[in-house]
C-alpha cells in the first residue's frame, strides 16, 4: 500500500516547514541547494509543506521523466504569485492548463510557424542581430564591459520580430529598462513562487515586505508596454495581411467571435513568450560567456574550430552545426553547467496520483530538480566545464538521456529550437571576431549562481579584444 505523502522535515500546524526553509537559507544558498541536500536526507520524492501549500520535489532521471510524462502531472500551480501576472485567471501558456493551455500552445505554435519559427526566416534574423551586436562590441573593443544584460535586447528583437514585427535598437533605453524589469522579476522569488503562493493574504497585511508592491508594478508596467504594442497593431492591421503573431490573433479574434480569443489572452500570450524566451536565453548565454573566458583552453579550441570551418571572413550559419563538433559541445556544456530552470517550471498534481511508493495529493505543487539532474553524481566531475564530456572517442557528438534542460513530455519548452540557435549563433558571432579576457586588476568571476526563478550568473566584465 502506498504511504499517505513523501518524507521530509516534519511540518509546523499552519507555517508547515516555513521556519526551517528560512533558518536554512540564512546563509544565502540558493534554493535548489537546499532542495538538493532535503532529498539526500529525505528521497528522491521529497514532501514539504509550505504555508498552506503542499510542495513536492522529485530527483533523478527516472522520476523526473514520469513525472513530465504523465498527464495527471501536467497541470500547473493555481498559486498566487503565478497568477498575478495573468489577471488573477489561468491565461496563455507557461501557467496555464487543460484544454485553454493546449489549445492556446497549439495556436501560438502556428502562428510562430507561420512568420518563420525555426525556418530560414529566423535564421536570418538571429543572423541580422548577431551582426548588430558584433558591431557594438567592435565599438567598444579593448573596454571591459559589463555583459550580464548584453544579450537582453538582441534575444528580444529575435522573438519580437514574429510577435510584433519590430525590433529595437542595442541601446534602446526603454526596452533595457523593461529587460531589466524582467531580470528583477525573476530574482524576487525562486519556482515555489515564495510567500505570496504559500499565504496570499500577507500582501495585504505586509504590502512592501512580502514584495507584492515591487511585483504588482513590475507587472503593471510590462502590460503597458504589451498593451501599447498590441493597440499599435489594432490600429494599422490589415486583414488581408497579418503581419505577425499579433495580427494573426485579431484577426482571428474578429473572425471567430469565440471567447477564448479575448485581448487579455493575447497579452499574457506575449507575456509568457516575452519572459519565457528572454531571461533563459540571456542567462544561458552569459554564463556560457563566463566559462569561455575562464578556460583559455576552450577559448583557444573554439577558436580554432571557428577558423577551420567558417574562417574570418563569411559569417556564421546553422548549416556550421553539423561539422562544429567542439562549438556544439561547448552549448551542451553550458546548458548543463548553468542549468538556469534549475528547478524547471512547477506541474501540478491535476488529481491524486500515485508516485513511486507515495500518494500526491490534488492539487500539489511539484518542482523537478533539474539542476541536480545534470550536475548531480552521473557526471563524475560535475563541476568542471568539460565539453569533451560529450564528445566520443571517434569525435562525434553524445546525446545523453541526463541532460534534458528544456524538460521533456507535453509540457517540454516550445521555444527550444530557437535558443538552441541563438547560443550557437551569439557563440560564433563572437569568437570568430573577438579574444575574450577578463580585465587587469578584475578577479576571476564566481560560477556560484545568484538564485531566483531562474539562475543568473553574478555580475562580471570582460574585455572584447577584436582579433586580426
Ligand atoms: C536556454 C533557454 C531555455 C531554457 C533552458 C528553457 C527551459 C524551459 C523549461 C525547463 C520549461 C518547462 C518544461 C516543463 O514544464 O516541464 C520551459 C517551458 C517553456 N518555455 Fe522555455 N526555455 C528556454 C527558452 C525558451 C524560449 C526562447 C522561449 C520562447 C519562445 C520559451 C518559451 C517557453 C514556454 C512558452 C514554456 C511553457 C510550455 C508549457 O507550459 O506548455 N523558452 N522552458
Amino acid at each position: 500500500r502506498p504511504h499517505l505523502y513523501p518524507p521530509g522535515p516534519t511540518p509546523l500546524p499552519f507555517l508547515g516547514n516555513l521556519l526551517s526553509v528560512a533558518f536554512n537559507l540564512r546563509s544565502r544558498i540558493p534554493h535548489h541547494t537546499l532542495w538538493r541536500s532535503w532529498a539526500r536526507l529525505y528521497g528522491n520524492i521529497l514532501g514539504l509543506r509550505l504555508g498552506l501549500i503542499n510542495v513536492v520535489i522529485v530527483s533523478g532521471k527516472d522520476l523526473i521523466k514520469e513525472v513530465s510524462t504523465r498527464e495527471v502531472f501536467d497541470g500547473r500551480p493555481n498559486g498566487f504569485f503565478f497568477m498575478m501576472r495573468s489577471f488573477g485567471k489561468k491565461f496563455g501558456i507557461v501557467f496555464n492548463d487543460g484544454a485553454s493551455w493546449s489549445r492556446t500552445r497549439r495556436i501560438v505554435l502556428k502562428y510562430l510557424k507561420s512568420f518563420g519559427y525555426n525556418s530560414r526566416f529566423m535564421e536570418n534574423y538571429v543572423s541580422e542581430e548577431c551582426r548588430a551586436l558584433v558591431k557594438l562590441r567592435l565599438s567598444d573593443a579593448g573596454k571591459p564591459i559589463l555583459v550580464n544584460n548584453m544579450f537582453n535586447i538582441t534575444v528580444v528583437n529575435i522573438l519580437w520580430r514574429l510577435v510584433a514585427g519590430k525590433r529595437y535598437d542595442l541601446e534602446d533605453r526603454k526596452l533595457s529598462l523593461l529587460c531589466d524589469l524582467i531580470m528583477r522579476l525573476f530574482r524576487a522569488v525562486d519556482m515555489s513562487g515564495g510567500i505570496l503562493n504559500f499565504m496570499p493574504f500577507v500582501r495585504h497585511v505586509l504590502p512592501g515586505i512580502s514584495g507584492y508592491k515591487e511585483l504588482s508594478s513590475i507587472h503593471k508596467a510590462l502590460h503597458d508596454f504589451l498593451r501599447e504594442t498590441i493597440e499599435q497593431h489594432q490600429q494599422s492591421i490589415d486583414v488581408n495581411n497579418p503581419r505577425d503573431v499579433i495580427d494573426s490573433f485579431l484577426i482571428e479574434k474578429m473572425e471567430c467571435k469565440d471567447q477564448f480569443f479575448t485581448d487579455e489572452e493575447l497579452q499574457v500570450v506575449c507575456l509568457d513568450l516575452l519572459e519565457g524566451g528572454m531571461e533563459t536565453v540571456a542567462n544561458t548565454a552569459v554564463f556560457m560567456l563566463l566559462h569561455v573566458v575562464c578556460n583559455d583552453d576552450v577559448q583557444r579550441r573554439l577558436h580554432d574550430e571557428i577558423d577551420d570551418v567558417i574562417g574570418p571572413l563569411r559569417s556564421p550559419a546553422l548549416s556550421d552545426r553539423a561539422r562544429m563538433v567542439y562549438t556544439e559541445a561547448v552549448l551542451l556544456e553550458s546548458l548543463r553547467i548553468s542549468s538556469v530552470a534549475a528547478m524547471g517550471i512547477p506541474h501540478m498534481a491535476l488529481d491524486n496520483a500515485q508516485l513511486g511508493n507515495y500518494i500526491i495529493p490534488k492539487g500539489t505543487f511539484i518542482l523537478l530538480s533539474m539542476f541536480d539532474l545534470h550536475n548531480g553524481g552521473h557526471w563524475k566531475d560535475p563541476e568542471t566545464f568539460r565539453p569533451e564530456r560529450f564528445i566520443t572517442k571517434e569525435g562525434n557528438l553524445i546525446q545523453d538521456e541526463w541532460l534534458m534542460p528544456f524538460g521533456t513530455g507535453k509540457r517540454r519548452c516550445i521555444g527550444e529550437g530557437l535558443a538552441r540557435s541563438e547560443l550557437f549563433m551569439f557563440l560564433t558571432h563572437i569568437l570568430q571576431k573577438f579574444r575574450l579576457k577578463i580585465p587587469d586588476g578584475d578577479t576571476v568571476p564566481s560560477v556560484e549562481p545568484n538564485d531566483g526563478l531562474t539562475l543568473s550568473a553574478k555580475p562580471f566584465r570582460v574585455i572584447f579584444e577584436a582579433r586580426k
